[in-house]
């Protein structure tokens, strides 16, 4: 046999030719578990691959053994022996190899490649025993002898006992999970301090790994029929990693004198690859030296009995740092699973297949080689420094371990390079939230300790229900208001939240400290999954000097003679989204003629959903800003179509305000969010690509006409994708539209056109709005638009970077701040009659005297869009209201929710409130005037139209 295979495997990949492991899959095709083997960056699924007739060629394989692999379990393939798992691992080895015998099984049978190979990544791995037994010994005599001097002293390191029998204890079988199964931080008893007497309850505060080799049994024996030391490796049926999770300070207090019990039991994951033990044949070597004389039943004929396997473990922070902080080798055992196996049955125990045997933490004796923390920092009492921005004692909520183990050397022309078993990755997560009782018990430890002089709201265990509550939660903070104040702290996971609800506190916290909340808080799911170029747009980057910069760049990009000069583009695309709608009432005019014959009206009404063409408004503007291009198609164009989803759909994975899980690890939901970013990712990488292969091609052609493309070339986040302007603008529109139809707003139109037409007496007002805003009542009607409306009712959180005083609190640098803007906007204390949507209460404000609502945000970070945002929607509304009637929808049921944000939103989980569906009638004023205007644009921006 020939390490190559036809199969194009990476180098260095752990799923050579030379390995084969054998695991229990699914795939999209198949959603029942069943079998298949890992090889390169592929999965063969056994069960289709012997249906199609894979196994035909390998002679000792029977027809019925094909239901070996439709099992949802390895436990009958591996009964079947030994002997059968080495002809069909070695009959794979052919299918791959270059020089296959039997080309018509895989190599050149287009149907089955089709049919039953998969790439990796379209396949979801599970446990691949029913593990029907789990014992843990103690092999690993560096681990022994460390744990010794923590808890002992060097001299009595070892117990007596250690050196003549593998030292082992029964564990729980039901709690071994498959790698990739987030891992709850148990509760439990143990002492707060070394000599305490009594003890105290909650969770676990010494979380701990354990690295360690676990092997599967392939045959069982009778009771009362020790297993004998030379006949044990026939038991074998393969090898996992294994990280036995410990909680240190539970062992501590509980272990004395029957062993560990709950320190043990709450989870144990092992990798889903299981490589078979004729894999491992190769790389037998001799263990650790033990020079007392064993029993004759212990004593193992063959010297080599353990194996040489590279093993490291990786962690990887809930901020997305990682660092290998392990390597070791799997001969620092002192005892053989054969010496476990064979003594584990000398009183008669019975061993079944499916038992998994681990073989306890696998140390090293150099630096860097410890296979758990509690040796790395000597049992808590000092911080391992694992890079230098990782430090750990213990591990951390939201904390990722992944082991991994190969053989051999990096070099794939040896042959059998490479035998490994695949990542045991596991997420860290806190108690989860369907017990509540629990919950309470993690929320003691925060990132920031509980804040003197601010009020707290104790029910902590509502809040695992209000965060999930969307729509509902800026009400229900509201609620909690007042009865705690406008400002109160508030605990989730281990995360503490100042909230703020009222318009002056909000002034207070962000507008008067604003060089303190000048940070945010990071993400986690989202930078896992986005690269970090796509995941740290401005509006979801802390402070820091990349920034600062991308920041001002924004704003020098957005400021008001830059908005000025963009005057063209949003002429050209307010008349497109008008003209639209004109096309619209005039082909339903000429259908209702035909259908009805009835005379000509000039009144003619046509109900229509508008929001695609104000979407298109919002995006054709950011492309033209940011790509020089705009999509000339419908509203319903494809890739306009695609792009706005895909957007939207980032947006509300990365929203911190609404998307908890993000920032607090309890709530992740890992893999799928995790399938649902990356399918994103891999939708928009396709038109970033498009778009900026436009833009180049246009730049060397000489044809560009955009304004501020040098930004988009140094940075394509820029013009997508900023913190909702694709979504908040048309959702202004949409909702000021709203309104506009509804009984007010008859009056309010009215009332508009009367004040557009004393400034503009001469129907200049289509023009003009370009350059000016001089009609005061409608600049007032956009503001009140965006109050009434707060399209992100909970903004964009904050964090500070230096201490804040409020109120006698002292709030500390790094504490999380949200702000309810939807409460501040609707705060009886700072606005008359809140609910009511009164253009008026932003009349005659004097120059100078700040933030009048919260759509915007406060601050230093507030939103850099907002002057291109009010010019939009001035300029928007100022054309629709002087070209069309907006009315009610014929049908009543078809009319939109005019009480307010939130019961109008269809997405609570966004950042952003997506308004849910309804239509708008509308009615041409006159037809004659529209037709100079549209001239006007027509003319204007002839040029910009390819
Ligand atoms: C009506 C439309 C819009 C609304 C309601 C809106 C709202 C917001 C809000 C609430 C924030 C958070 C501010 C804070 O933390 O205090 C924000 C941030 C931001 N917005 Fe807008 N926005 C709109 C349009 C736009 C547009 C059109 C653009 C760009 C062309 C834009 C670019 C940004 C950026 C870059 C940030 C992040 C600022 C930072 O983190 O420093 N927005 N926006
Ligand atoms: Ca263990
Ligand atoms: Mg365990």
């Amino acid at each position: 046999m020939t390490s190559e295979s036809w199969l194009s495997i990476p180098k260095g990949s752990h799923f050579s030719l030379a390995n084969i492991p054998f695991g229990i899959i699914t795939t999209p095709a198949s959603p029942n578990p069943h079998a298949g083997i890992a090889i390169g960056d592929y999965v063969l699924d056994l069960y289709l691959f012997a249906t199609h007739g894979g196994f035909s060629y390998l002679e000792s394989f029977s027809s019925e053994q094909v239901g070996l692999f439709s099992q949802s379990t390895l436990n009958q393939f591996a009964a079947a022996g030994q002997e059968f798992h080495k002809q069909v691992r070695r009959y794979l080895q052919d299918v791959f190899s270059s020089v296959t015998t039997v080309p018509q099984a895989l190599r050149d049978n287009q149907a089955a490649r089709d049919g039953a190979l998969f790439p990796k990544e379209h396949v979801k791995t599970h446990l691949p025993m029913k593990v029907t037994g789990y014992t843990d010994f103690f092999a690993g005599k560096n681990h022994a002898y460390n744990c010794g001097c923590i808890f002992r002293d060097p001299q009595k390191a070892l117990q007596p006992n250690y050196l003549h029998l593998p030292v082992g204890y029964s564990s729980r079988a039901s709690s071994v999970v498959v790698s990739g199964t987030p891992v709850r931080r148990p509760l439990g008893q143990y002492l707060a301090n070394p000599g305490d007497v009594k003890s105290v309850f909650g969770p676990c505060r010494k979380l701990d790994i354990e690295l360690e080799l676990g092997a599967f049994l392939c045959k069982g024996n009778a009771m009362g029929e020790p297993i004998p030391i030379d006949k044990a490796e026939g038991y074998i049926f393969g090898f996992v990693l294994l990280n036995d999770w410990s909680a240190r300070d539970i062992q501590a207090w509980e272990a004395v004198p029957l062993g560990p019990f709950n320190a043990k039991n709450f989870a144990s994951t092992i990798s889903p690859w299981v490589v078979l033990k004729d894999a491992l044949e190769p790389f037998h070597v001799p263990g650790l030296l033990n020079d007392t004389e064993l029993h004759p039943y212990l004593r193992q004929e063959r010297q080599d009995n353990v194996y040489d396997i590279n093993l490291q473990a990786e962690i990887k922070t809930a901020d997305g740092k990682s660092e290998i902080f392990t390597r070791t080798n799997g001969k620092n055992l002192v005892f053989s699973f054969a010496q476990m196996l064979a003594h584990h049955t000398i009183g008669g125990c019975p061993m079944e297949v499916g038992d998994l045997i681990g073989s306890g933490t696998i140390s090293g004796t150099e630096p860097g080689s410890l296979g758990s923390l509690l040796e790395a920092s000597l049992g808590g009492k000092q911080t391992y420094a694992i890079s230098t921005d990782i430090h750990r004692k213990f591990l951390e909520d939201g904390d990722t371990i992944s082991i991994r183990g190969w053989c051999g050397k990096d070099d794939s022309n040896l042959l059998h390079s490479k035998v490994s078993s695949a990542n045991a990755e596991t997420l860290i997560l806190s108690i989860g939230l369907v017990i509540s009782l629990l919950l309470i018990f993690v929320l003691d430890k925060t990132d920031i300790p509980f804040i003197q002089n601010l009020p707290a709201v104790p029910s902590v265990p509502i809040f695992g229900n209000l965060f999930q509550l969307g729509s509902e939660h800026p009400k229900r903070l509201a609620k909690l208001s007042e009865q705690y104040g406008p400002v109160f702290q508030i605990r989730l996971g281990n995360r503490r939240f100042v909230v703020a609800n009222s318009f002056e506190s909000i002034k207070q916290l962000w507008i008067n400290n604003q060089s303190s909340l000048i940070s945010r808080p990071t993400l986690h799911t989202f930078h896992n999954v986005l690269s970090s170029s796509q995941g740290f747009t401005i509006g979801t980057s802390p402070w820091d000097e990349s920034c600062k910069r991308r920041r001002k760049a924004a704003a020098t990009a957005l400021n008001r003679p830059a908005v000025a000069s963009y005057m063209p583009f949003v002429d050209l695309e307010s008349y497109v989204s008008i003209k639209d709608l004109v096309d619209q009432i005039r082909s339903g005019e000429q259908q209702s003629h035909t259908e009805k014959d009835s005379k000509k009206t000039a009144n003619f009404q046509v109900d229509i959903d508008p929001y695609p063409l104000f979407q298109r408004l919002a995006l054709n503007l950011s492309l033209t800003l940011g790509y020089g291009f705009r999509i000339d198609g419908g509203a319903d164009d494809h890739l306009l179509r695609e792009i706005i989803n895909v957007e939207r759909g980032i947006s509300t994975l990365r929203s911190t305000s609404n998307n908890w899980q993000d920032f607090v690890p309890l709530l992740r939901i890992f893999p799928r969010r995790n399938d649902q970013a990356s399918n994103l990712r891999r939708r928009r990488d396709k038109y970033l690509e498009f778009l900026l292969q436009r833009l180049k091609d246009r730049i060397s052609a000489g044809t560009d006409k955009s304004c501020i493309t040098g930004n988009i070339m140094k940075d394509p986040d820029y013009a997508l994708n900023h913190a909702g302007g694709l979504d908040t603008t048309p959702a202004c529109i949409l909702l000021g539209v709203a309104i506009l139809s509804g009984p007010q707003g008859q009056y309010l139109q009215q009332k508009l056109l009367e004040e557009i037409n004393k400034v503009y007496p001469d129907g200049s007002a289509w023009k003009k709005c370009l350059d000016e805003e001089k009609v005061e009542y409608l600049t007032a009607f956009c503001k009140e638009v965006l109050r009434f409306w707060t399209v992100i009712p909970m903004s964009l959180p904050r964090v500070n970077v230096k201490e804040v005083v409020y109120k006698g609190a002292r709030i500390p640098a790094g504490t999380t701040f949200l702000m309810n803007a939807w409460a501040a906007d609707f705060d009886y204390e700072h606005f008359e009659s809140p609910l009511e949507f009164r253009p008026e209460r932003f009349l005659n404000i004097p120059e100078g005297s700040g933030t009048q609502h919260f759509a915007f945000g406060a601050g230093s970070r507030m939103c850099t869009g907002s002057h291109l945002a009010n010019r939009e929607m001035y300029i928007t509304f100022m054309r629709i209201i002087i070209a069309l009637e907006v009315l009610p929808a014929q049908d009543p049921a078809q009319r939109p929710i005019l009480t307010g944000p939130l019961e109008c939103n269809a997405n609570p989980s966004g950042l952003s409130i997506e308004p849910k569906k309804f239509l708008v009638g509308f009615r041409i004023r006159d037809d004659n005037k529209l037709r100079h205007w549209f001239e006007d644009t027509e003319m204007a921006t002839r040029h910009m139209l390819d």
